[in-house]
């Protein structure tokens, strides 16, 4: 397994997991879906979990205080992705949606743009057209351009001008950009207040929208120095070392993030 040492951070992987053990039930895991989870495929509906995840997340969520995926899917498509997890919590787009006893729970703020979204999507699928593939999230546009990234411009140009018609927000990821309700939310804001109690998190990304969870920690870190933050990098080509610089360490890929929680677990 490729990994390598970050430079934002001076503990090393050791240190993290006997933390870990030591606080174990006051610890919380995050994971990031697509590129962490699972690996990039060229068409967003495709993309699957490696094999082994679903049992190392269950063992996981079995030895700490709480495991839970914060993406931007809808919560429905984590879910149709992992049926068999009984233990793991999700977060969708960004924290606008979360699952709460079997329910997904939207913040009331982003359900008016749930109209504008549907719109959007028609539209997007007229004036883009193939190979741009739109993926309407009901509370948010992407706008792929993985299989046709010489029209990367004409995307975000397009992206752009909507955004500022319809009052809208726009992020940015790999080979893609997303229109978005103008609320205050991001991956950060979910770690913020998921970790308000605990002893230690751990967040493995592989995105820009990823940067905001591991400063999360930080700030977390430094207003308890009791708290112990660890941000793992998923490397990729396409976010350069943005996300890698921004972390403690850096994973392969989805299955070596599997391997090294197992590896991890095994610890405790
Ligand atoms: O927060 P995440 O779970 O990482 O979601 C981020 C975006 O992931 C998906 O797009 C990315 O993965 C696709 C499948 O591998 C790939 O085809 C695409 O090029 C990537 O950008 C998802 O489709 C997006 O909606 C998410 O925003």
């Amino acid at each position: 397994m490729a990994q390598t040492d970050g430079q934002t951070h001076p503990a090393s992987a050791d240190d993290a997991w006997a933390h870990t053990a030591r606080h174990a039930s006051r610890t919380t895991f995050f994971f990031d879906f697509d590129g962490v989870l699972s690996p990039i495929t060229k068409k967003p509906g495709e993309s699957q979990p490696v094999a082994a995840v679903p049992v190392v997340l269950e063992r996981l969520a079995t030895k700490v205080g709480r495991v839970a995926i914060v993406s931007a899917r809808p919560v429905d498509f984590l879910r149709g992705r992992f049926p068999t997890l009984a233990h793991v919590d999700f977060y969708g787009l960004y924290g606008l949606e979360m699952l709460h006893e079997g329910e997904v729970v939207t913040k009331p703020a982003a359900l008016e743009f749930v109209e504008a979204m549907r719109a959007l999507d028609a539209d997007a699928r007229i004036a883009l057209r193939e190979p741009v593939e739109v993926e309407y999230k009901r509370l948010s546009v992407a706008l792929h351009y993985r299989n046709c990234p010489e029209r990367a411009a004409e995307v975000e140009q397009w992206a752009r001008e909507r955004a500022e018609r319809d009052g809208l927000k726009i992020q940015g990821g790999r080979m893609v950009v997303e229109l978005k309700p103008p609320v205050d939310q991001d991956k950060g804001m979910v770690i913020t207040e998921a970790v308000q109690d605990a002893a230690c998190g751990w967040y493995f990304g592989d995105d820009m929208s990823d940067i905001r969870a591991f400063d999360a920690l930080r700030a977390r870190e430094a207003v308890d120095p009791g708290f112990f933050g660890m941000a793992i990098a998923v490397a990729n080509d396409e976010t350069g070392e943005a996300v890698s610089s921004a972390a403690d360490l850096t994973l392969a890929s989805p299955e070596a993030v599997a391997k090294f929680v197992n590896d991890g677990i095994n610890r405790f």
